[in-house]
């Protein structure tokens, strides 16, 4: 701690040195530093230099005596509460030692002084400037602790406005998120159902005010569970992606692409110059589909199907116009896929005919609503006939009867084709049966069933095999048809099932061959026995070279693979002549006959025998 420190002003050599030795004598003279003066003015420079606890001034002094010292101390604001004690041997009188109290001494001695009397004066001073210095030392403590506290406060403050900072970015960022989340698609990045029908909404109000015109389209991708199950859920969200881009690209920057999940999307176009517009944009969409995705490192062809509702006349709710644009697109898939359908008032009307045909279709079999009607394939080579198709007919209550075209759809759409299959399956081996008992001269021919794919997922080997069992009869007695363009959706999972079904001695035919753009790769790895020419490519047989051309085609190439081809819906004798030529094994069609019930079929069927052996006799 700093040591007080003490002033001796005396001019008078012998006098300073008689006090200083006085003081420096006295037991307490270590607690405290002396300082002398020999004038006023060395005085007054002393002050400016110290902080004194006390002074010790002579009064009489050459120049500067120690009254104007001491009153020049004291008029400094610094210096006024210095103590003074005047010290004189001249100036006894009252007079003077009131004129020194005047001048703020706080003592007033005569010399010769009494050393104890002037030791214990200056060591209540020293004990006072002791008790200041520790205050000032505990105060500039203090003083730091506090500027330690508040850069310590502020520090800390700094810290808790950062963090809060942080807080409020994240809260802000995670609220964005969250928002997103709400509005878009995580996958595509599109607006999701949510915010399309908040648009929409938007939307019809705007155009309801205005008088514009608007239109929604319902996009649905062709095959796209197919591709998603072949090459995995991760090359399906990529294609998903592309698609988006795809549609994003072939519309205005204004009009707004949504996802609605699976592989609906939905394009809201405002503003429309014409209805027109809406079914260019739609037909564009459809165009962007033509050129192969690249997913997975293989290039995936897919199509898409477009339904289109306009605001007001197909709907003025979103609920409405989404219903309207929904339906319109399930019936272009229906037509055919890759199509473009505007919503009509008629398309409501055939969905609830559809919709009353599938309630009913729940009942068809426990009421025994169904037969199996038969027709005929002929031999080119023989003219005898060398098999039957069975084709489901369904005696409706309401309707009468219907052929398979207009249920087998509904049965589709409702899993029902499922159990109908097996009954099929299973009428068919009954029918064998009969006519391999019936001993009426009929051929033991195999009797062609038409499979949908979902009864290859449902146990099919089984369903044959107890049929086949139950009724007695061998696996020639059966020939599967499975639609082609269907069978190469789910072509890995569908040739297993299909191969032990062969193994067991059924042949298999590829029905509508030629629609399904399937590659000699895919028919090499199937087990398949029969081609059936689509009816398409026959019925213009004459008239258009292109089809005659795609069936010598089919016929060579099932040549090359050991098949056997047949034509279907062969109506004319030119079309017959044709195949003929071209070298087709068999031949069905109304030309011989249309598809009729077991009883006349057996007798068709003697009939077209017995004039095969009289011509080919
Ligand atoms: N899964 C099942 N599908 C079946 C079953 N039965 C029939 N079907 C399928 O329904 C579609 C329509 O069949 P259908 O209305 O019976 O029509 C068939 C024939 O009647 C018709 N055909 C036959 N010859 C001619 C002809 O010369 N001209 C002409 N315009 N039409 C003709 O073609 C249909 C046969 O088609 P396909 O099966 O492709 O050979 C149809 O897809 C049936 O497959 C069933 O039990 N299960």
């Amino acid at each position: 701690m700093l040591k007080p420190k003490v002033l001796l002003v005396n001019d008078h050599p012998a006098s300073l040195l008689a006090l200083k030795t006085l003081l420096l004598s006295g037991p307490e003279s270590g607690e405290y530093e002396l300082i002398t003066a020999t004038s006023g003015a060395e005085a007054l420079r002393e002050v400016l230099r110290h902080r004194f606890a006390v002074i010790l001034l002579d009064i009489s002094m050459p120049g500067m005596d120690g009254f104007e010292t001491a009153e020049i101390i004291h008029s400094h604001f610094r210096l006024a509460s210095i103590p003074i004690i005047f010290i004189t041997a001249h100036y006894a009188d009252e007079l003077n030692r009131l004129k020194g109290y005047e001048q703020g001494a706080v003592d007033y001695l005569i010399t010769p002084v009494i050393p104890q009397v002037l030791r214990s004066k200056i060591s209540v001073f020293i004990e006072l400037a002791k008790k200041n210095i520790q205050l000032q030392s505990q105060k500039e403590a203090l003083a730091m602790r506090n500027r330690d506290l508040q850069i310590q406060q502020m520090e800390d403050l700094k810290r808790i406005n950062a963090t809060l900072e942080e807080e409020i970015i994240e809260r802000r960022q995670a609220e964005e998120r969250a928002h997103e989340l709400a509005i878009r698609d995580p996958l595509t990045g599109l607006m999701n159902r949510r915010s399309l029908a908040e648009h929409l909404e938007h939307a019809t109000v705007r155009a309801a005010r205005r008088g514009e015109l608007l239109a929604l389209l319902f996009l649905d991708m062709d095959r796209f569970k197919a591709i998603n199950d072949t090459l995995g859920h991760d090359a399906g969200d990529e294609l998903l992606c592309q698609v988006a881009r795809r549609i994003s690209a072939a519309v205005r920057e204004s009009d707004v692409v949504a996802r609605l999940g699976g592989d609906e999307f939905v394009v809201l176009m405002e503003d429309l110059p014409s209805y027109a517009a809406a079914s260019e944009v739609a037909r564009k969409i459809v165009k962007t589909y033509e050129e192969p995705f690249s997913v997975a490192s293989q290039n995936v062809n897919t199509s898409v199907s477009i339904g289109i509702s306009l605001f007001p006349q197909d709907g003025t709710s979103v609920n409405e116009l989404m219903r309207s644009a929904d339906l319109a697109m399930y019936h272009a898939k229906q037509e055919r896929r890759g199509s473009v359908q505007f919503f009509h008032e008629e398309l409501n009307a055939r969905m609830v005919e559809r919709s009353q045909l599938e309630q009913e279709l729940q009942h068809a079999l426990e009421n025994d609503e169904f037969e199996l009607y038969y027709q005929p394939k002929v031999d080119a080579a023989t003219g005898r006939v060398a098999g039957v198709e069975a084709l489901l007919r369904w005696h409706h209550p309401r309707l009468g009867l219907l052929s398979g075209g207009q249920f087998i759809p509904a049965a589709l759409d409702t899993g029902k084709v499922v159990p109908i299959g097996e009954w099929v399956i299973s009428a068919a081996c009954a029918q064998a049966k009969l006519w391999q008992e019936s001993g009426a001269g009929l051929p033991s021919i195999p009797i062609a069933v038409n499979i949908a794919i979902p009864q290859i997922y449902a146990n099919l080997p089984e369903v044959i095999d107890r049929a086949l069992r139950e009724y007695g009869v061998p696996p020639s007695s059966l020939q599967l048809e499975i639609t082609e363009s269907l069978l190469i959706e789910d072509i890995e999972r569908a040739t297993s099932v299909l191969r032990e079904i062969s193994e067991s001695g059924i042949t298999i035919a590829i029905d509508d061959f030629g629609t399904g753009y399937s590659s000699l790769s895919v028919l090499k790895t199937l087990p398949i026995d029969v081609l059936k020419i689509d009816q398409s490519f026959v019925r213009d047989l004459g008239k258009d070279l292109g089809d005659n051309a795609i069936v010598a085609a089919i016929v060579n190439m099932a040549r090359a693979l050991a098949l056997r081809v047949v034509a279907e819906g062969v109506e004319t004798q030119e079309q017959l002549n044709i195949l003929r030529q071209l070298g087709c094994d068999e031949h069905q069609g109304y030309f011989y006959s249309k598809p009729l019930p077991a009883a006349l079929v057996a007798e068709q069927l003697g009939r077209t025998n017995s004039t095969s052996s009289t011509s080919h006799a």
